[in-house]
């Protein structure tokens, strides 16, 4: 479920937060389920009031996303294998990795509606796509 405004709760919980208050509304905007529509509405905002539409071409935004995998992949780098559920890390690590993963996604949506494709219906078509591909083997007696 979407909910309507849950970037802009969580950001001002966030940054109230940082200035060391307001820690149970930050927790509490932690189970916003923000949809990849409104992602994309407050990206193209941010880069409204910044004038920053004009750096947002399809290759900057691929180049600028590679290069936060490049991040993302620099906080596995030297681990050797990385447990499920990240047992070993601590919480600045985790936080961090949160980081990377959401400029990863950001720069993903910014990327897929400047080139006019809705994410959402595409990644739902993949799935449904992969399924006729890879069939799940049939299950005895069902
Ligand atoms: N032209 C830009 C620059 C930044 N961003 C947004 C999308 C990303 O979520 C984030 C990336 O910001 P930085 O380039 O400052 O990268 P990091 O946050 O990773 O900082 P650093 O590289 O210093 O770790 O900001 C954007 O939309 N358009």
């Amino acid at each position: 479920m979407e909910v309507e405004g849950g970037i802009e709760k969580k950001a001002a919980a966030m940054a109230a937060a940082a200035e060391g208050v307001g820690r149970k509304e930050a927790a509490a905007a932690g189970d916003a389920d923000v949809g990849l529509k409104e992602l994309s509405r407050k990206l193209n905002d941010f880069a409204k009031e910044r004038d920053w539409e004009q750096y947002h071409s399809p290759r900057n935004l691929l180049l600028a996303m590679i290069a936060e995998v490049g991040e993302l992949s620099e906080l596995f780098m030297w681990k050797g294998e990385v447990r499920k559920g990240l047992a070993d890390w601590d919480e600045a690590e985790k936080e961090h990795l949160g980081e990377e993963l959401a400029d990863v996604l950001l720069y993903l949506v910014r990327l897929s509606d400047i080139c006019g494709v809705d994410l959402g219906d595409a990644a739902t078509r993949k799935i449904v796509k992969n399924a006729v591909k890879y069939p799940a083997p049939s299950k005895e007696g069902a």
